[in-house]
């Protein structure tokens, strides 16, 4: 690899600066994405793997990240497993046959993995095209998140119908639960024998549970899936909103890394961590839509915290937002690739 900066910093070994990736880099923030996504739909972009190679590489060339992230989406493995998914504009994901019954989780496949080829094949293509210049980082969704989908048949806020489902009927969420973490750790074994460098398990509304229903419906599934992973030599990174809380719970799955929303000072969390597990985060994202001095010293009052702090990798506490302006999270990135600790 020509650049180490990621996979060092994964892997808690000192770096000259930290490394800079953004989750959702990929995306529609970008005049370049929406080139390609005004001529197909979001999930023909997914399983075309020359498309999906084209939209990965946009910030690599743009922005000049030190890791790409495959362009994909979490969902796509409950779509794998029967949900008939579709994105629409202005609505985001949905599944027209939500999941809510014993019969409808028992319908639900998950010997699935052929289904998601496409995205082995996106790797290969991806690989080819970075030729050992950065890392790819691969992901899934995991557990819990991806059934909140399943369950509400799209997004909701308050995730009323899943943890009702939780609560009622515990047994059927974790038949749910386990059926969803089989297809996960098979996919993520599927894209690290495809190649990617690094993976990332995205646990977005982990900060919807309790305390105790995260350990009893989130943890415990993610920790089963870290285990079940292939991961000699792909750090494994955790990340969930809500890891500013959960972040000790997490450790005790033996991540990599832990991904931590903005909430939290990272070096306390770090401090906390058992030794060897680096952390990524943590700017607040609606930092991108302020004035650029702004901008530059938020990053710099991180860095400062951060100094002489093994596995640390710079990254956004969440993903960037569509309206954010590009010139803002270039310029961030050229602040962060200008530091040296
Ligand atoms: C919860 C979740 C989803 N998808 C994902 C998550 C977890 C990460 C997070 O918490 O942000 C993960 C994801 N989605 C996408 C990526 C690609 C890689 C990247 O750039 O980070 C990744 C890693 C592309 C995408 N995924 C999606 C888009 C937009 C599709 C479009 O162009 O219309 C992209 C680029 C669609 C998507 N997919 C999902 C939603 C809720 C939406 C709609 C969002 C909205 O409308 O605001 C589910």
């Amino acid at each position: 690899m020509n650049n180490n900066l990621f996979l060092d910093a994964a892997n808690s070994k000192s770096t000259e600066r930290p490394p800079v990736w953004m989750m959702r880099q990929a995306g529609r923030f970008m005049p370049q994405y929406w080139e390609i996504k005004n001529k197909y739909s979001f999930l023909e972009m997914c399983k075309n793997p020359e498309i999906a190679a084209d939209v990965t590489m946009l910030p690599v060339d743009l922005l000049g990240i030190d890791a790409a992230i495959l362009f994909c989406d979490i969902l796509v493995t409950g779509e794998a497993m029967g949900g008939d998914l579709s994105f629409t504009q202005g609505i985001g994901p949905k599944f027209a046959n939500p999941v809510r019954t014993a019969a409808d989780i028992d319908k639900l496949e998950v010997d699935v993995v052929n289904r998601l080829e496409y995205v082995a094949d996106a790797i290969k293509v991806i690989q080819q095209r970075l030729n050992g210049s950065i890392p790819l980082i691969g992901f899934a969704g995991a557990p819990f998140t991806v059934m909140s989908y399943l369950v509400e048949g799209g997004s909701s806020k308050d995730f009323k119908l899943t943890k009702l489902l939780m609560h009622n009927h515990p047994e059927l969420a974790h038949r749910l639960l386990a059926k969803i973490a089989k297809v996960t750790t098979d996919y993520l074994n599927l894209q690290i024998a495809a190649g990617v460098n690094a993976v990332q398990l995205f646990d977005s509304w982990a900060l919807a549970l309790s305390w105790n229903d995260y350990q009893e419906f989130s943890h415990q599934y993610n920790q089963q899936i870290i285990a079940g992973l292939n991961r000699t030599n792909v750090p494994v990174i955790s990340f969930c909103k809500g890891s500013s809380v959960f972040a000790p719970i997490m450790a005790e799955a033996k991540p990599d890394v832990i991904s931590v929303d903005w909430n939290a000072d990272l070096l306390n969390i770090k401090n906390a961590l058992p030794k060897g597990i680096a952390v990524q985060g943590n700017l607040d994202p609606h930092i991108l839509y302020a004035d650029q001095p702004v901008i530059k010293k938020h990053i710099y009052q991180l860095f400062e915290r951060m100094r002489g702090t093994e596995g640390f990798i710079f990254n956004l506490g969440h993903g960037i937002m569509p309206d954010i302006p590009f010139d803002n999270v270039k310029y961030a990135i050229e602040v962060v690739k200008e530091f040296r600790y």
